[in-house]
């Protein structure tokens, strides 16, 4: 039997359990990977293949919850073949993207979960090319929206001679944010992430293709990553063994995700984890002398006073107005899918389950 706790599972996800599901045999798994519509989740019995109850999932799309890699979902096991997923348990932390080919991907939002339920939140930079403070600032705001707890990594330290001046100049754009430079090739730094590293919790790795993200997933991980693939699971009773997973658990206990989409994160709605971000601006401007003011003309104005004073940089504060209005713009456009959409759904006969049916 597994320890589902050993998968992240906490007091949280069981205490939304009803009575009734629980009494009719579900169980709680955690889905670690998704192609199409085949799930893989670990769940008490091991690993096995899932698939949605399609009369849950598929009767009245618009309200539901589609898993995603890292949720914990309420499942029938089923030793024969594969389980059913009957629903998604309430998130703790999540990122989302803009889905414009799916509107309807989740709960009546256009936005598509890529990973949920994680810890920490590795943004990655590489310190060669790819190296650029306002995006990692972009990455850091996304990470606050999503729940987790950004920590910058900075790859490639061996291609960089300056790397101690970049990262201090990062730092002082993110204060309070953990910044560590390493490189997978030589092993530089690496030691400064294992406090991070704890058993059952969840790590997530965001930033753009080529930044060495495999390569650190690899060193961490040693060679276990290619053992914990290539062992064969219970398969004679119907039990799969698993091909490609996103989540993966590490000997040491410790949880990745690594899904594709991550690759491809917006920030659509990134404008409360601006304010975390750039939570020293946000008070500057509440402490202006007129409420409504601009920040331009007006005096008493604590932005024009902190940017004299050069307490804040001109560019500082004007990659958080390019911030604010990016999320704006984008939150705009969420919002006008989903009144769209809300129009759309007055008009369809709302559906009503017949509540035995569910189980
Ligand atoms: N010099 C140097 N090269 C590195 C380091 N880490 C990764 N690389 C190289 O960078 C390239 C991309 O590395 P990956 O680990 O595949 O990067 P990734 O972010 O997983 O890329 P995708 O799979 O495309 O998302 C490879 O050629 C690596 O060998 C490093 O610390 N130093
Ligand atoms: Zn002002």
């Amino acid at each position: 039997m597994i320890n589902l706790s050993d998968y992240g599972y906490q007091d949280i996800f069981e205490r939304q359990i009803t009575e009734n599901e629980q009494q009719t045999g579900l169980i709680p798994a955690r889905v670690t990977s998704i192609q199409k519509e085949n799930y893989q989740v670990v769940s008490a019995y091991g690993n096995n293949n899932a698939k949605l109850k399609g009369s849950l999932f598929y009767l009245d799309s618009k309200f539901v919850t589609y898993p995603a890699v890292g949720d914990f979902v309420l499942i029938k096991p089923n030793y024969q073949g594969d389980d059913i997923i009957y629903r998604v348990l309430e998130r703790r932390t999540c990122f989302s993207r803009l889905n414009p080919s799916q509107p309807n991907a989740v709960n009546g939002s256009s936005a598509q979960i890529v990973a949920s339920n994680f810890d920490y939140v590795f943004v990655m930079l590489s310190l060669n090319y790819d190296f650029n403070v306002r995006r990692a600032e972009r990455y850091v705001a996304a990470a606050w929206q999503s729940g987790g707890i950004p920590i910058v990594v900075l790859t490639k330290q061996d291609l960089c001679i300056d790397y101690e001046e970049k990262a201090a100049l990062l730092q002082s754009a993110l204060p309070g944010i953990d910044i560590h430079v390493i490189s997978a090739h030589t092993g530089f730094g690496i030691e400064n992430l294992q406090k991070y590293l704890k058993p059952a919790h969840t790590l997530v790795f965001m930033g753009s293709s080529g930044i060495g993200k495999s390569s650190l997933i690899n060193v961490l991980s040693g060679n276990v990553l290619m053992k914990v693939n290539s062992i064969r699971e219970e398969d004679s009773k119907g039990r799969h063994t698993t091909t490609y997973r996103q989540l993966f658990r590490l000997e040491n206990g410790v949880l990745l995700i690594d899904t594709p989409g991550m690759r491809e994160l917006g920030i659509w709605d990134a404008e409360e984890g601006i304010s975390e971000t750039f939570a020293d601006i946000e008070d500057l401007t509440s402490s202006c002398r007129f409420h409504n003011c601009r920040h331009q003309e007006e005096p008493g104005c604590a932005v024009k006073e902190a940017i004299q004073n050069g307490s804040l940089t001109n560019e500082r504060w004007s990659s958080y107005l390019k911030l604010l209005k990016e999320a704006r713009r984008s939150a705009r456009k969420a919002a006008m899918l989903k009144s769209k959409k809300e129009t759309t759904k007055t008009r369809e006969k709302h559906v009503n389950y017949n509540k035995e049916e569910w189980y």
